[in-house]
């Protein structure tokens, strides 16, 4: 189980778990057992009462009467819940005060963890009565208990983000889980044409394979390879456990699993044992893996019930969600596949703990890649535990600081891909951004047939796109080299010479982002601004600077946005296009300026709005927008178009 320490590092002023539920429920008991687990400190709400108020909570009630002891009760949860930094346990009537439900509800906001601890009401009742002391309880006890369940179940239902059955569990089983669901993140992926779905982050989330499955499916087609059967076995029990038919289906490994040959051996599988639209497939392995199952998922019958339980880490922050599916073909990497959002995500910590160094590794290229197109804290974290993700052994990981840092990457790149995708599920602009590096990373992909892995591929491709960029001149210098030392202190490659770049050229050309002759790839600006950078300058392609006549400096402390090389011509024959950051979106500042005489633009229609008018009057130095830094931002020379 993890520690819990944050990247962040500071210290929590807010409970860890506030664990809610019915007298007898066992909290006070699971609680302090959950702390002593997480060597955390313990409260229990009626203890700090009683101290508050220097005699028992049945003296109190006795004398006072219910309506003051709850008011007390309040001010203590709510001091507590502002100030503490443990477990914290309430008493059965507190989340019925009005006040204690909005601070809990505010506690949730930032991240708070209320777990309704939901006990067999027989074995609670009995627990209960043990002893007496329960001022709610007195008269007919187990009357009184259910009639009480009645009432609050529903609202603590609606207070609780976290529901634990324990019926049947020791304490120490019920505890465990409970730190499982805590340390738990989840990320939720909504958006057009999504049905929403959660990516569940965390030791054990495996166990919640039949929750989301629901209660339709009668069969569930389990897919994966050899090399993770350790954690099949686990997915089969779990759901054997809940009534499912499991249909066992083990296919190649990694990219030769990928195929066309492959998905027909399944949907053969799929149709000999009767499966049906209100069956269900899961796929638990590698991105090749689920990216396979959730193809057949999204043919069979024209789709049916898929959850995906990625095992690598690449897997659990890129291939398992967004909803793309497919399979490879001999000409390129899936060339032929479909969006099909999943039912929802499963990425079980404990799955990596069989997963070798070199494939860990390899994920690390995708998660670099989320920070340089949207989350520069990814970048820092990376750089900040270089060495010890570098020295990655799933064996010894669990419970160790390295989980919570790996954890955070999973869950900060899955928010990444989140935003993405719930904008623009089908790829029309927006999303292409996560295929920064990729353009050229597919391509080292096919010429190595396969032998180099996705993410190294596309470290690889990021430094080619860097390059690209600072040689079209968007991007400084110093981001192109940190690009290449990021990557290298990761392990990761960041060059490749396996092939003539004609071979390179021709594939790139195959890139589902090409339209027609044109090749289009993601470039940077600065770390989190990625842009589109359409049909770039051939020489530039090339990795040579001889044609590109303009560098683009950021204007922070008053530099060029665009500087125009004195040795550059550019007038009417020399025309300096300006387009929108990607089509669709409408440029907002039509005025320019150049070396002080101000020029008007025009604006066009349909996002691609170009102005070369402008250009005729430009000359070599330093051209600035006159629109805001957001405005001017909007728009981005494309390169090639100023020729010496
Ligand atoms: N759908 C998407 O959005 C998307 C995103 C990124 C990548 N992908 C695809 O994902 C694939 C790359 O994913 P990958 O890096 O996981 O490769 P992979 O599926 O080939 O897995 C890498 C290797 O690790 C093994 N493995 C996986 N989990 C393991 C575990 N827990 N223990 C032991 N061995 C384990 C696999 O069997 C395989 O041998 C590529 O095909 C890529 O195109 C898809
Ligand atoms: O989800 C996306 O969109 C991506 O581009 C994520 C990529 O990291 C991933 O490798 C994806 O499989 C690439 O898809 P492709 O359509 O370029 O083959």
């Amino acid at each position: 189980m993890a520690h819990n320490h944050r990247h962040a590092g500071k210290p929590r002023r807010q409970p860890q778990a506030v664990i809610i539920g019915m007298m007898g429920a066992g909290k006070t008991r699971l609680g302090k057992e959950m702390a002593q687990m997480r060597g955390l400190p313990f409260l229990d709400a009626d203890v700090e009462i009683e101290r508050e108020i220097g005699m028992s909570i049945p003296d109190y009630f006795a004398q006072y009467g219910e309506p003051a002891f709850r008011e007390v009760e309040r001010d203590v949860v709510c001091d507590i819940l502002d100030s503490f930094g443990g477990i914290f346990s309430l008493g059965g009537g507190a989340p019925m005060t009005k006040a204690i439900r909005r601070r809990l509800a505010q506690y949730v906001a930032r991240g708070g963890k209320v777990v309704y601890l939901k006990a067999d009401p027989h074995e609670a009742m009995e627990r209960a009565n043990r002893g007496g002391g329960r001022p709610m309880l007195t008269g007919d006890a187990e009357k009184r208990w259910m009639s009480l369940f009645r009432q609050r179940d529903p609202v603590y239902r609606q207070v609780a983000n976290l529901v634990v059955p324990t019926r049947g569990m020791t304490p120490k089983a019920a505890a465990k889980r409970m730190i499982e669901m805590v340390a738990e993140h989840t990320v939720h992926v909504d958006g057009r044409g999504i049905e929403p779905y959660d990516v569940r982050i965390g030791e054990g989330a495996l166990s919640h394979l039949p929750e989301v499955l629901g209660k339709q499916p009668v069969r569930v087609a389990l897919i994966h390879t050899q090399s993770v059967q350790r954690h099949s076995d686990r997915a089969r029990g779990l759901l054997r456990q809940a009534g499912y038919e499991v249909s066992d289906i083990v296919i190649p490994d990694a990219e030769a699993g990928k195929t066309i040959e492959v998905a027909n051996g399944i949907w053969q599988r799929l149709g000999t044992e009767g499966f049906t639209r209100s069956d269900a497939i899961v796929g638990i392995g590698g991105g090749a893996c689920t990216d396979l199952a959730g193809f057949v998922a999204a043919t069979w019958m024209r789709g049916i019930r898929y959850v995906n339980c990625p095992t690598s880490l690449l897997a659990m922050v890129d291939a398992s969600t967004g909803g793309k599916t497919g399979i490879n073909t001999p000409q390129g990497k899936n060339l032929v596949g479909s969006f099909y959002t999943p039912a929802g995500v499963l990425a079980d910590l404990r799955t990596l703990t069989t997963l070798p160094n070199d494939i860990f590794i390899e994920g690390l290229g995708e998660v670099a890649k989320s920070g340089f197109i949207m989350d520069p804290q990814i970048l820092r974290i990376l750089e900040d535990h270089a060495a010890e993700l570098r020295a990655f052994s799933g064996e010894t990981f669990l419970g160790t600081p390295l989980e919570d840092v790996v954890s955070e990457l999973i869950e900060r790149t899955v928010r990444v891909k989140a935003h993405h995708v719930s904008a623009d599920l089908r790829e029309a602009g927006l999303r292409e951004f996560l295929n920064y590096g990729h353009t050229f990373g597919h391509a080292i992909e096919q010429l190595e047939h396969f032998r180099w892995r996705h993410g190294n591929a596309v470290a690889v491709g990021m430094v080619y796109a860097a390059e690209l960029s600072s040689l079209t001149g968007h991007l400084d210098r110093d981001t192109v080299d940190y690009t290449r030392s990021l990557l290298t202190s990761l392990g990761l490659p960041t060059s490749w010479n396996g092939a003539g770049f004609d071979e390179v050229l021709a594939l790139m050309h195959r890139d589902k982002k090409a339209r027609g002759n044109t090749l289009r790839f993601v470039g940077l600006e600065q770390v989190g601004e990625p842009f589109h950078l359409n049909d770039p300058d051939s020489e530039a392609g090339r990795g040579r600077p001889s044609t590109v006549c303009r560098t683009r400096e950021w204007n922070r402390s008053g530099r060029c946005e665009v500087n125009i090389r004195p040795e550059c011509k550019v007038g009417a024959d020399h025309p300096y296009t300006l387009r929108p950051r990607y089509s669709g979106e409408q440029p907002t500042a039509t005025n320019w300026r150049d070396n002080g005489n101000e020029v008007t633009a025009d604006q066009g229609h349909g996002g691609q709005w170009a102005e070369s008018g402008a250009a005729r009057s430009a000359s070599a130095g330093c051209v600035r927008f006159a629109g805001s830094r957001g405005a001017a931002s909007t728009l981005h020379p494309v390169g090639g178009r100023i020729r010496p």
